[in-house]
């Protein structure tokens, strides 16, 4: 299995170089050269088995034989082991054919849980194998940060920075990511939104000596390794509600468009999806995309789902490539039109290939509090902001298929939101219980790459092991 970037400039690489490299050094994306395919009888074949067995089966073709299969499935069970749920990803019933997919059962409870927690032990493994150390960066509007944090922490061959949005996630996330204790662990806190951090990641990767010299990795969905255990629960989900025999829809709390490009490989490795529907809060950039062709940022607004407010949704890019087959210069005239003119216009064509598979929506802040509001009073099922977008968005849809909605978060990350709307304050599980008592540890840095490289230069153990990687 090789790796291509979708902007056609980057060596092609095999799966651990990509899993290292995180952004191509064109500034594209890596994606599989072809997806796998599971046939219908695959596909039948994996009712009942556990979400590990799951996992092993729909992710070993992505390793390539890189890694030896023993190895990979320790790593498999002992991700999913840290979950606190025996399915994983336990499906609950919400409506008449509608499904909440619940993804928060993990340490930080958010579905970044999931993949971080298989991708730091797929990192380790392989900088160990390798003699090497990284410097991982990630750019969090809230939930990437703490489950970056929880899998990496304490581990010797990486340092790991993660920026978030000053005074822009809650209480509970920004807790999450300050108060750890590790000595490999960095929190920065920059004065300026969730985008700023984003494109502050991108400026360290497109800055090749920077990125050489620390032996750069990333740990967002601009990382195939990050999309690729995400792609696992959308099997486990539909495999339960009848695939291959029965379609099934997903309706997806959009902001990065990693989790529901997830989607979109498992719909191609042969899932039967029907639609794959975003939900966007606010900043509704992907809504007004798919309804007039044109994506243009405008400013973030502030939500009731901050780990949401995202305008540059760098995953879009991976679809583009797709919508337009694989034409990696047009790609690149899109994301060059993106940087000199903060937008670009899709053509007929490729729009009619996104709008055949993907539907919109979006769930305004008072739809959201009264979403959350009336799951509880019908059913009992307290929803976190993020979640009840889905379910929101899941309801406005015309469909016969059961609608299964990703419940992105735990409504105790979000308990001022969800008190606000429900009249009901959600307690941390007992694990967590003593966390706002814990100690905080962070960093203010200005949105200034050249402070930020400075710092982070000073800080990893990278430049002073003298162990560097060449070339990916
Ligand atoms: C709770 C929650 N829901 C939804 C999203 C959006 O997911 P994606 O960025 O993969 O579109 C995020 C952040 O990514 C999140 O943290
Ligand atoms: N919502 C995310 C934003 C970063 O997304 P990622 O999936 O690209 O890591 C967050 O919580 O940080």
């Amino acid at each position: 299995m090789k790796y291509v970037s979708s902007r056609g400039e980057a060596p092609v690489l095999g799966f651990s170089d990509a899993l290292l490299a995180g952004l191509a050094r064109d500034g594209g994306l890596y994606l599989p050269q072809e997806f796998p395919k599971l046939s219908p009888d695959e596909i039948r074949g994996l009712r009942g088995k556990s979400y590990a067995d799951i996992a092993i089966r729909v992710l070993t073709p992505f390793i390539g034989g890189e890694i030896p299969q023993a190895e990979f499935e320790r790593m498999v069970r002992e991700a999913y082991a840290t979950f606190r749920h025996a399915a994983v990803c336990p499906l609950a019933q919400t409506g008449a054919n509608e499904f909440v997919l619940e993804l928060f059962h993990g340490p930080t409870l958010a579905f970044k849980d999931v993949a971080m927690q298989l991708l730091a032990r797929l990192m380790d493994y392989t900088l160990a194998e390798r003699g090497e150390r990284a410097t991982i960066v990630g750019a969090t509007s809230g939930d990437t940060g703490g489950a970056a944090i929880e899998a990496f922490a304490g581990r010797d061959r990486t340092d790991i920075f993660i920026l978030f949005p000053h005074g822009r996630v809650s209480p509970v996330q920004q807790r999450q990511m300050t108060s750890s204790t590790a000595a490999n662990v960095h929190a920065l806190s920059v004065e300026g939104n969730f985008d700023d951090c984003q494109a502050l990641v991108k400026g360290m990767f497109n800055d090749l000596k920077f990125r050489d010299a620390l032996s750069l990795s990333g740990v967002n969905s601009i990382n195939w390794a990050r999309i690729m255990p995400q792609v696992v629960y959308y099997f486990t989900a539909a495999v339960a509600l009848g695939a291959p025999d029965r379609s099934v829809s997903f309706t997806v709390p959009t902001g990065n468009f990693g989790d529901i490009f997830a989607g979109y490989v498992a719909k191609r490795m042969g899932l039967p999806i029907n639609r794959l529907v975003a939900a966007t809060n606010d900043n509704d950039i992907l809504h007004r995309t798919l309804q007039s062709g044109r994506y243009e940022t405008r400013g973030v607004l502030q939500t009731t789902s901050p780990s949401m407010d995202i305008q540059v949704s760098s995953n879009f890019e991976r679809l583009l490539f797709e919508a337009h087959k694989r034409d990696a210069a047009t790609v690149r005239g899109l994301m060059d039109g993106l940087k000199q003119s903060g937008g670009f216009t899709i053509g007929e064509e490729p729009l009619s290939r996104i709008r055949a598979e993907f539907s919109t929506g979006r769930s305004t802040v008072a739809e959201t509090a009264h979403t959350i509001r009336c799951v509880l009073e019908t059913t009992g099922y307290l929803l976190d902001p993020h979640s009840a977008i889905g379910v929101k968005v899941g309801r406005d849809q015309a469909h016969e298929e059961p609608m299964v909605v990703l419940a992105t978060a735990h409504p105790a990350k979000f308990p001022d939101a969800v008190m606000e709307a429900s009249g009901v304050t959600p307690a941390l599980p007992a694990w967590l219980s003593d966390l706002m008592a814990r100690e905080e540890n962070y960093t203010v840095l200005p949105n200034d790459l050249k402070i930020v490289e400075d710092h982070i230069s000073r800080n990893s153990r990278v430049l002073s092991s003298g162990v560097v990687r060449e070339g990916v």
